[in-house]
Formats: C-alpha cells, structure tokens, sequence
C-alpha cells in the first residue's frame, strides 16, 4: 500500500520528480550544513584537478539524497551513474560497473547498506586505492590479479548510517546527515514546484502546506499536486489555505500533516500499552506493519517532533501525543514520587 505521505516515491512521481529536481548547489534549498561543507569540499577537488572525495548522504526517505548526488555530479562537470545496493547482486555486475566510469565519474549507489557482504568486499579497495582485485581459477591455483580502475567518487545513500558496516562507513571522506527541513524551508519549494508545474497557489496556501508534509520535500510535492486537483475541481484553480483545510481533510491528513498510520502508531501506544514503554516489535505486531519501516520511515518524525520518545525499555507517548488527541497524558512515576 502506498500512503499518501509515504515518502516512497510512486511510478508518477518518478517521472515528475525530474522535473522538480533543482541541478545546482544553488537551488538546493536548506540542508545548510551538508550544502556548506559540500561546497568547500568541491571546491577544492575542482581546484586540485581531482576526483571528489567519497560521499556518504544518510537521513529519512524523501528528504533529497538522490537529488544531492546528482547535483553533485553537476557541481563537479562529470557524468553520474546511479544503481542501488539490492541490485549489485554479484561482484562481477558491480567490477562491470566500476570499469565502465570515466575518471572523477559519481558512482551512485542508493540503499547502499542492503549491499551484500561479498559485494561490499570488493568496495573496500575499489573506494581506497582505486584498484579491482579479480580473482582467477579454483582451489590452490586460485590467483588474484589487480586491475587499476579511473578514480571516481562513490556517492552513498543510505536511511540508516547505523546499517552501514564500519570498515565500509569510514573509507568515506564526507559523511553528510540530511534533516527534516523548516516549514519556511518546505514553502520555498512549494512555491518553487508549483511555478514549475503552473499552478496558482497563495503564500498562504503554501505555508499551510508545507506545515502539513511532515518536514520532507518529496511528501510536500506530492500533497501539492494532490491539492492542485481539488483546486481545480472545487476551486477556481487557485490554491489558498482553505483549499488546502479542505482537501486535507478529505485525505485525512490532520493539522500536523500526519496520516492514519502515524496516528495508528500512537494510538496504539498510548491506549492499547498505556503510554508505553513498549517495544518496537510489540508495536510493529500490534499494528501489523514492518519494524523496520516504522524505524526508517514513521518514527523518526514523530521522535523528532517530540510525540514519541526513544527509551532503553521502548517507545513511550509524550504529552504532546496525549494533547494532539486531545487526551490527558497520566502523570509520570516522577511526578507521583516527590
Ligand atoms: N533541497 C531541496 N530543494 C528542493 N527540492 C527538493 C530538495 N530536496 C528534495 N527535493 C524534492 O523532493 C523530491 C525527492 O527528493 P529525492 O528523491 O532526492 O529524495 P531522497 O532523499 O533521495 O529520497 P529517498 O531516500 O526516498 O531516495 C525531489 O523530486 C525534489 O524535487
Ligand atoms: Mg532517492
């Protein structure tokens, strides 16, 4: 099932999110950290000659991992190759990959801790020494031969950095952390996007928006295309923060921009655990969705945000949950002791 703020891009949104992508550092919006050092670090290689050092990009789904490696690419004048960890099955089909880039060439590789393990194995000396170690024959006549491979800058991506093995995550020069991003933030590409797809929307318009997509590009480009439909069909096309109550409503996303299955997931452990603690395989069983999806793709807004908190014995409801369903939070074992 798709949610409509899963940050999972859809087949439709494959195809208009090219056309969104901003190509330059420029037209990045936020991500001023990642952005600064990234700039100093391109900068540099340009001015050296040199093929840009590795980068590793982790943060939630949908935040611009995927667009940052392309600009990077950009930024630096080189071609890009993009592939992902779950489709490098065998070490041959990633060698074939690395022998066909050009030097200083951006090797992209999305989802990059769902690598396997024989496949990482031959990253390891690819990314430091710039070498391939092919290994010829069977049993005791086995030989390794090393072919020398263009320098190039492998570009990572990754939701958790935590999946990553260390002996992969330290041969990475840059490690950047993408962040949810500012409503203020969320509204520039609002506006931004719907310049580019020609659709009238009011700054107010855009602010309630973006306050509704979870700090993450990629859920706010889809709820304003979303929107645009209601606006057409209800509206006279333009989109003002009344369109945008209305038609959310409808979509049954609340004022927080959060959707039935966050709101399902405090629920859950607010009346069915009592506030919790409670483990994330209890909640997951309970609900019945994948651990690591509410890991990697619900919690980490919610924890954010303040409504969940991270405990060593599990997931707990802070009082904003209770407050956002207008409920009273029990008093903590704190306030009943002193
Ligand atoms: N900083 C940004 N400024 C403007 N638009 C952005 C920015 N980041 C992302 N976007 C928009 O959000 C969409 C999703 O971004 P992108 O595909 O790069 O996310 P991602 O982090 O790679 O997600 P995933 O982890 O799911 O691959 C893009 O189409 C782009 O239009
Ligand atoms: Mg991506």
């Amino acid at each position: 099932m798709t949610r409509l703020i899963s940050p999972e891009p859809t087949d439709e949104e494959l195809l208009a999110e090219s056309s969104l992508r901003p190509r330059a550092l420029d037209d990045y919006v936020g991500q001023e950290k990642a952005k600064g050092n990234l700039r100093v670090f391109i900068d540099a290689a340009r001015k050296r000659g040199e093929a840009l050092d590795h980068v590793l990009l982790y943060g939630p789904p949908g935040l611009g991992k995927t667009t940052l490696a392309n600009i990077i690419a950009c930024e630096m004048g080189v071609n890009i190759k993009s592939t992902s960890g779950p489709v490098i099955e065998r070490p041959g089909d990633l060698a074939a990959i690395l022998t066909n880039l050009e030097p200083h060439d951006v090797l992209f590789i999305d989802e990059i801790h769902r690598l396997s393990h024989v496949v990482e194995e031959i990253l390891y000396p690819a990314m430091e020494d710039f070498q391939l170690d092919i290994i010829i024959g069977q049993g005791p006549s086995a030989r390794t031969i090393k072919l020398d491979l263009p320098t190039f800058t492998l570009v990572g991506a990754t939701t958790r950095a935590g999946l990553l093995s260390s002996p992969l995550r330290d041969r990475f020069g840059v490690i950047s952390r993408l962040e949810f991003y500012t409503d203020a933030e969320l509204g520039t590409i609002i506006s931004r996007s719907a310049r580019i797809m020609n659709i009238g929307i009011e700054p107010e318009g855009a602010a309630e928006l973006a306050r509704r997509s979870r700090g993450t590009p990629r859920i706010a480009n889809r709820l304003l295309r979303r929107v645009r439909d209601f606006a057409q069909v209800r509206a006279d096309g333009v989109i003002t923060s009344a369109v945008v109550d209305d038609a959310l409503a409808l979509l049954e996303i609340d004022r927080m921009g959060f959707d039935l299955m966050d709101r399902t997931i405090m629920l859950t452990i607010i009346d069915k655990f009592g506030g919790g603690p409670v483990g994330l395989d209890t909640i997951a069983a309970a609900i019945g969705e994948e651990r690591d999806t509410i890991e990697d793709v619900y919690e980490p807004f919610l924890i954010q945000h303040g409504f969940i908190n991270r405990t060593p014995r599990g997931r707990v409801a802070t009082k904003a949950a209770y407050e956002h369903f207008g409920r009273v939070a029990p008093q903590s074992p704190q306030d009943t002791l002193f």
